[in-house]
């Protein structure tokens, strides 16, 4: 039913993925090249402060996390380009999932400018790689892909999936015990610390390193990162993932644990940012509203 009501505006996003990162096939059409780890989530005594939903309050919740890399499927883990982690909370009656990336904001304020940034990266037949033009072009309208551009090459590859903060960038509204709503931003905070790779990691490293590098960090112990509401600052907006907070403090929501790599490739997983439980709904953000339809007819092909 989803795929029938999709609006001629999601088919052209899908297609231009396709010319970006090639067929699909039975991977996923962005942050193709990942995988899943098993944990839990355990939550803050306090979180009913800040939200209050049976799901997240009532002691711990297993969780599956999947680690990507975002852009280009074949590209190296070293490149300074986004890594993603998609968190599922294996609930009773229901799952939650939040799904994050490295960056505290979005290269796009809405769709269209969205599905621009995936046309102007185009290959060009005659050469085989998008056309500079375009790309400036594109940057020269939607701003924010400029600025995005400029925060990825502020700072080396995270050098361990472990080691990079994670972000909702979307506002997600927090319904409190005593019934008050709130707009907050996700952050997730690597108890190791934020790590980026070294230059001379950068020159060293193979391509791909980030899963063997996890593999090893596990043997030494649980991975732990701080999950955290980010309370909505006077000038912040609530309905633009590309805009960065100022923020107004964090509350602590909570300790996610990472025990091991899970033993299957959890290909046929569909993370969805608006599968949230009773107590946080999404805000009034074109892009997270577009998200749970684009998701569901992207993951149509290869859902077992
Ligand atoms: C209009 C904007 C966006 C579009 C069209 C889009 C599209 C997609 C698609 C089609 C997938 C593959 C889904 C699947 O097969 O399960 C995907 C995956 C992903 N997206 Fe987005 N996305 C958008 C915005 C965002 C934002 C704002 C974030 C985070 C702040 C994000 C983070 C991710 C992550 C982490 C994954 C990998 C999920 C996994 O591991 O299963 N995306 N995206």
């Amino acid at each position: 039913a989803v795929i029938m009501s999709a609006a001629p505006g999601l088919q052209a996003l899908i297609e231009a993925m396709r010319s970006v990162y090639g067929e699909p096939g039975g991977q996923r059409a962005m942050h193709r090249r990942g995988y899943c780890a098993v944990g839990f989530f355990a939550p803050h005594p306090d979180i009913a402060r800040i939200v209050d939903t049976p799901l997240l309050r009532d002691g711990p919740v297993p969780a599956t996390v999947r680690f990507s890399v975002g852009g280009e499927a074949d590209a190296s883990e070293k490149s300074r380009s986004l890594r993603g982690m998609a968190v599922r909370l294996h609930g009773r009656p229901q799952d939650c999932d939040l799904v994050l990336i490295s960056e505290p904001a979005f290269y796009a304020a809405t769709p269209v400018s969205f599905l621009g940034y995936l046309q102007a990266r185009v290959p060009d037949p005659a050469t085989g790689r998008p056309d500079p033009r375009r790309l400036a072009a594109h940057d020269q309208a939607f701003p924010e892909a400029a600025r995005h551009a400029a925060r990825l090459a502020a700072h080396p590859a995270p050098a361990s999936y472990a080691t990079t903060p994670y972000f909702s960038n979307h506002a997600l509204l927090f319904t409190d015990s005593g019934g008050k709503t709130r707009a907050v931003r996700l952050l997730v905070e690597p108890v190791a610390g934020v790590q980026y790779l070294s230059p001379w990691q950068e020159q060293r490293l193979p391509d791909a390193f980030l899963e063997g590098e996890m593999d090893e960090r596990l043997l030494r112990g649980p991975i732990r990162f701080r999950l955290l509401a980010q309370l909505q600052g006077r000038d912040d907006p609530a309905d633009d993932p590309s805009a960065e907070w100022q923020g107004a403090g964090k509350v602590p929501l909570g300790m996610l644990l990472i025990s091991a790599l899970a033993d299957d490739d959890c290909d046929a997983m569909v993370f969805t940012p608006t599968r949230l439980p009773p107590g946080i709904a999404p805000g009034d953000d074109p892009i997270l509203r577009a998200r749970a339809e684009i998701y569901a007819l992207a993951s149509a092909s290869r859902r077992r």
